[in-house]
């Protein structure tokens, strides 16, 4: 289970040792090939199919001459195609939930030979949308057992819920995080406004002349406004374009085809900016985005990290604005606390609602009384009976056991480089 923050390239980080692995033949021979079915070494899955896109192409950069083979199946697309790309032969598949559970009731898909197993955004591949599918395609096909197969979660949050979720997929696993587990990059500047629902367009329209006026040759930079509904995003996109602000939709009810037009006009500049759902939150990798707009808040603090995450990657500097109104109090506590700890600027009201919102759920962080979250195993609360989680010694490398390798003798509430 390894977490990042947003932009710090956890792609590379499990897409070259599945390479490095497989290139070292550390795989078992493979059934003849002669049926239709393909036996991939290795699966990737992700749960939006522009993610998918996205790490099949870097997984192909990485694997150049190197002879493994990279293939990418996701909904949307026609099959056939995806069909005839699998049957020239693969070893890494990437994937969507959706259209690889097609492909194995097809029997054109075998996971009896995956060595190795990464779930990317691996909390959102748990949540309640995907797990059935998640636990179909590991616990009920033909995929090998955890210890057979190498399993990899990455993500840049993980609440404990999911962790202990994730554990069904793991056997004597390590636990990795840079940085704290959700915690967000101080590389974004990230503001907080006070803007009533009636308020919102003209707000917009604000920031964007601003950002207009401040842009090389009046040039406006690329900006990626977040709202909640698909109705939403099309509404302010085409109120966006009569008032002279070129911009283009990706959510859930757009073609897929309309879907990728519209991330590559994105992408180029054409349409500089981009009105999205919560499809577009996790893991896209665009270059250049300048601004991320929080038009409406999300209602869990996990999804307002990885969408501010679209920007200020890879070193690079970002900014992030989000309106806030009362419809938000609920996620006041905890986006205070975020912005204080990655060193932001927390206005005054804000702090005013995050001390007296009530608040329940995802959207309030839980970390043992420290903010952010951590090894889900280290909780006091939690037992599982037996010695091989904590303490045990023999399992459990990286830890090396509680009072192990690491210093030792840490226990919950004390502070280490692996919380
Ligand atoms: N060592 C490196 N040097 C320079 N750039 C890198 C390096 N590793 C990754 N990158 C670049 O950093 C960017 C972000 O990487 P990546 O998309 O893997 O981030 P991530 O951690 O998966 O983020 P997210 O949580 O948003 O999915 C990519 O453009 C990638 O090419």
């Amino acid at each position: 289970m390894a977490c990042a923050q947003t932009g710090s390239g956890k792609t590379a980080a499990f897409c070259f040792p599945i390479i490095s692995g497989i290139m070292r033949g550390q795989c078992p021979q493979r059934p003849l090939r002669g049926a239709r079915t393909v036996y991939p070494l290795a699966l990737i899955l992700s749960p939006t199919r522009e993610l998918s896109m996205q790490i099949h192409e870097e997984a192909r950069k990485f694997s150049y001459q190197t002879g493994v083979k990279v293939v990418v199946a996701y909904g949307g697309a026609p099959i056939n195609q995806q069909l005839r790309e699998l049957e020239r032969g693969v070893d890494i598949l990437v994937a969507t939930p959706g259209r690889l559970v097609d492909l194995l009731e097809r029997a054109r898909v075998s996971l009896q030979m995956i060595r190795y197993l990464a779930l990317d955004e691996a909390d959102r591949m748990l949540d309640m949308g995907f797990e059935p599918q998640i636990r179909k395609i590991v616990e009920q096909m033909d995929m090998p057992p955890p210890g057979v197969r190498q399993t990899m979660l990455f993500s840049a949050t993980f609440p404990k819920e999911i962790q202990r979720l994730a554990s069904d997929f793991l056997s004597n696993y390590i636990f990795l995080a840079v940085g704290r587990v959700g915690s967000s990059t101080d590389l974004i500047v990230q503001r907080v406004e006070f803007v009533h629902e009636s308020d919102k367009r003209s707000h917009l329209m604000d920031l964007l002349h601003a950002q207009r006026a401040n842009g090389v040759q009046g040039k406006q930079a690329l900006t990626l406004v977040f709202v909640e509904t698909k109705k939403g995003a099309d509404s302010l996109e085409h109120w966006l374009c009569i008032n002279g602000f070129p911009a283009t939709t990706i959510h859930g009810d757009r073609s897929q085809q309309e879907r990728e037009q519209a991330l590559r006009s994105f992408k180029s500049g054409n349409t500089p900016i981009l009105v999205a759902t919560d499809v577009a939150a996790r893991g896209l990798d665009i270059p250049h985005v300048a601004h991320v707009v929080n038009f409406d808040l999300p209602n869990d603090i996990d999804d307002y990290v990885h969408r501010i995450g679209r920007t200020g990657r890879a070193g690079k500097s970002g900014l992030a604005t989000a309106f806030f109104n009362e419809n938000n109090a609920s996620l006041a506590k905890a986006l205070a606390d975020l912005m204080q700890e990655s060193n932001q600027e927390v206005p005054a009201w804000l702090s005013r609602y995050a001390a007296r919102s009530s608040f329940g759920g995802r959207n309030r962080r839980s970390g043992g009384g420290r903010f952010g979250g951590r090894d889900f195993r280290r909780d006091s609360s939690f037992s599982r009976g037996g010695s091989d989680y904590y303490g045990g010694g023999s399992g459990n490398a990286a830890y090396g056991g509680a009072s192990g390798g690491h210093g030792g003798g840490y226990g919950p509430g004390v502070t280490s480089a692996w919380d």
